[in-house]
């Protein structure tokens, strides 16, 4: 059926005006019509909220790009398996979102826009649903895991091992949405921060943040034994393994995790790249993946390690070991960006970057001045869950800007985006 992106646009634009009021109306009409859908939502709803009008905006703004739209809802069907949705849940929300975008696109709407947003959202429903359905040919809606180690490096900082009830496939480099037992339907986005291993033990590291439930849940109160949900993998920030070029890596807090996860990727592979990674905190306490790092230079001496450290301790020499004793390598004092000039011409190399999102945001022009071509830039601003990262209100141009392969692909803002 052909889609009328335009009648779609405007009349979004004048929704978009209220967004708050909108979104919450949406909430409100579905579940005045639909009380047993409650349940299926956590009890604090913000989150919702937002997550769904970023889908919302994510589908408007790709009506004319099928392969990113496809790529999206086929991520958002997949992923809501484990809200327990079901086919028949679509015409509910339909209904509810036909009459919030009526109601709130005043003199805008119309008999063809009402007809151009039916048709739109019986076509992304429909790829949802397909998804799902091919998803659930081999993969459960969620995977029971239980927390098999747990180390506190520091006060805010966790690093949590879970053991999944079943394998769990994914890709050095993604994420995944973890429940905590405390929190019930309330689903939050961790980096995976190990390589996919025989004994399909996965690997978190968790800051909390402050107000975050599902993190301070973690960091906090988790202990040996405790169990988990997990949602399928997401995200497509993972390796060009087609590429020879050398690596930079940038690594800040506990951005550390899918870096790392691709680091163990790279070295496992047969063509020898070679690394640097500057991997970035407040202080050493907080460098919690050096012991590994350190363990896999020594296996790989072409990566190198930098530790970019922002507040420089009283006593030096402590601030050149590792909370366990070892040695952090090479340190920088200052902020990412202050260690990148030292590297030279970047001009044959990938870089991945993740961190803080105003970090990434100011690597990446560092980077592309640095020589490193902005197709070969991959980040993934958008993946992890307002609870670490704030708001992510990106400009039009700082979009634009930050336009990289694996990060321009709408799945990215499946997190932040659960309808
Ligand atoms: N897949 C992803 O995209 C992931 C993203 N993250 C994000 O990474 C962040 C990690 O937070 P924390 O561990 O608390 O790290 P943090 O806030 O302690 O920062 C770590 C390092 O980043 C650098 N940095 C921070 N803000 C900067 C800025 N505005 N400009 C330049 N450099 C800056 C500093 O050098 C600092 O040492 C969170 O926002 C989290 O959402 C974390 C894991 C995965």
């Amino acid at each position: 059926m052909p889609l009328n992106p335009g009648l779609i646009r405007d009349t979004f634009t004048e929704v978009e005006k209220q967004t708050e009021r909108a979104t919450a109306y949406f909430y409100g009409r579905l579940f005045a019509e639909n009380p047993r859908l409650r349940a299926m939502f956590p009890p604090a709803m913000d989150v919702q909220r937002d997550r769904l009008f970023s889908a919302l905006v994510t589908i408007v703004q790709n009506l004319e790009s099928p392969d990113t739209l496809s790529g999206f809802l086929g991520h958002l069907g997949r992923d809501h398996r484990k809200f327990g949705v079901e086919a028949g849940h679509y015409d509910a929300v339909g209904a509810a979102l036909l009459t919030t975008v009526r109601k709130f696109s005043g003199t805008a709407w119309s008999v063809e826009a009402a007809q151009a947003w039916s048709d739109a959202y019986a076509l992304a429903a429909r790829m949802m649903i397909e998804a799902a359905e091919e998803h659930s040919a081999w993969a459960p809606p969620w995977w029971h895991a239980e927390v098999i180690d747990l180390e506190r490096p520091c006060r805010d900082l966790a690093r949590i091992t879970l053991r999944p009830n079943q394998p769990y496939s994914y890709l050095p480099g993604q994420y995944l949405s973890l429940q905590a037992a405390r929190w019930p339907r309330v689903w939050r986005s961790y980096s995976i921060a190990n390589a996919p291993r025989n004994d399909n033990l996965l690997r978190l590291v968790v800051r909390g943040v402050a107000g975050g439930w599902v993190s301070n849940a973690l960091v906090t109160h988790t202990r040996l034994g405790d169990r988990v949900l997990l949602g399928p993998p997401l995200g497509s920030m993972v390796l060009d393994a087609t590429s020879d070029r050398d690596l930079v890596c940038v690594a800040g807090g506990s951005g550390i995790a899918p870096v790392k996860a691709i680091l163990e990727q790279v070295v496992s592979l047969p063509n020898r790249r070679n690394v640097v990674l500057l991997y970035g905190a407040g202080d050493r306490d907080h460098l919690s993946e050096i012991p590994d790092l350190m363990k896999l230079r020594a296996t790989y001496p072409w990566l190198r390690v930098v530790s970019v450290l922002e507040r420089e301790s009283d006593d030096e020499r402590l601030s050149r070991e590792a909370p366990d004793g070892e040695s952090i390598g090479e340190v920088v004092h200052g902020r990412l960006r202050d260690a990148l000039p030292a590297l030279g011409s970047l001009a044959d190399h990938d870089a991945y970057v993740c961190g803080p999102p105003e970090m990434v945001r100011a690597m990446v022009p560092d980077l592309r001045a640095a020589g490193v071509r902005r197709s070969r830039i991959y980040h993934d601003l958008t993946a992890i869950g307002e609870e670490q990262s704030g708001s992510r209100e990106e400009t039009e141009a700082e979009e634009h800007d930050l336009a990289a392969p694996a990060a321009t692909a709408a799945d990215e803002i499946l997190d932040r985006s659960a309808l």
